[in-house]
């Protein structure tokens, strides 16, 4: 067996969504729209004889800070695929924000589980894998399928297996502020708040970037999910002339086009994303 395996999943922020119970976890999560983004978690996993999980967020290239030293989610998938592994993921966004980050560490995770211990699951398998666990845990509904590929995502079916419309996005720069967590399993569960998220949903896809920001944006306000704190940076975009909205599920703001960044730079330090050209993958295996 090989030493240790790296697998890698982009992130994912979604704009709008509503969810869907099915009558199996395959048919069960949300409808909606989002953009994969090009940063997300890098997984190193190596065997171990008893499960361990270190969640680090990287400082810079060659520092990172270990935030915690469990993931349900991760342990619960290792367990269903039977093995046993020394997993550290890595990411340079922060967790809890709205970035899809649960989704991106298990689909890292078991791409290179699958690799290392030669479990033979097909890419359709891990991300079926990915998407229960999340269920299992309410800490995503539809970001795993979007991050099966790249692209401006549009999900018209809910579950693992709805056919996807993906719009390119290269060359499209984004920016997005975080201003800390909001709990995915708290509003999910809501019946009140999916009761507005229901209500504010529109099947619409976007034709461009700029639509898929028009919705977004409506979506966020209908939905009376807009933290207090986020606010004034959605005002300030709306005056420069900047789409933006809000990271469903996070305290924080995306916001279209090279203009952003600075904007965003008045209220706190954000990242500069772009959108993903692919979807999960696996990095190496040694
Ligand atoms: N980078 C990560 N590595 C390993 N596990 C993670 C990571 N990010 C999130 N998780 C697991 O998912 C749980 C819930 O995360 P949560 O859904 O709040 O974050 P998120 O996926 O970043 O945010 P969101 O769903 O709002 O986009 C965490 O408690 C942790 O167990
Ligand atoms: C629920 C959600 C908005 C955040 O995790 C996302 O997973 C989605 O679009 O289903």
């Amino acid at each position: 067996m090989a030493e240790s395996a790296v697998g890698f999943s982009p992130g994912h922020i979604s704009g709008y969504f509503r969810r869907f119970d099915g009558d199996s976890m395959e048919s069960t999560g949300s409808c909606g729209g989002g953009i994969v983004i090009d940063k997300g978690v890098y997984a190193v996993v190596t065997p171990a004889r008893e499960t361990s999980v270190s969640v680090n967020v990287a400082r810079s290239a060659d520092e990172d800070t270990c935030i915690a030293r469990t993931s349900p989610p991760i342990e619960y998938a290792l367990e269903r695929l039977g093995v046993t592994a020394t997993v550290k993921t890595i990411t340079s966004l922060p967790p809890g924000a709205g970035f899809g980050l649960s989704a991106a560490a298990l689909l890292a995770t078991l791409t290179a589980a699958n690799a290392l211990f030669e479990t033979g699951l097909t890419d359709d398998a891990i991300a079926r894998l990915a998407h229960i666990s999340e269920l299992e845990h309410q800490t995503g509904l539809g970001d795993v399928a979007a991050c099966t590929g790249g692209g401006i995502v549009c999900r018209k079916e809910p579950g693992i297996s709805s056919s996807i419309i993906r719009m390119n996005g290269s060359g499209v720069t984004l920016s997005a502020l975080s201003y800390g967590g909001l709990s995915t399993a708290d509003v999910i569960t809501s019946p009140a708040q999916m009761a507005r998220v229901k209500e504010a949903y529109s099947a619409e896809c976007a034709k461009s970037p700029q639509d898929f920001f028009r919705i977004s944006r409506e979506f966020a306000e209908k939905s009376g999910l807009i933290p207090e704190e986020i606010r004034p940076i959605l005002d300030a975009c709306d005056e420069h002339g900047i789409p933006a909205s809000m990271t469903m599920l996070g305290k924080g703001v995306f916001a279209l086009g090279d203009q952003s960044f600075s904007v965003l730079s008045e209220f706190g330090i954000p990242c500069e994303l772009h959108v993903a050209e692919e979807g999960f993958r696996l990095i190496e295996v040694k």
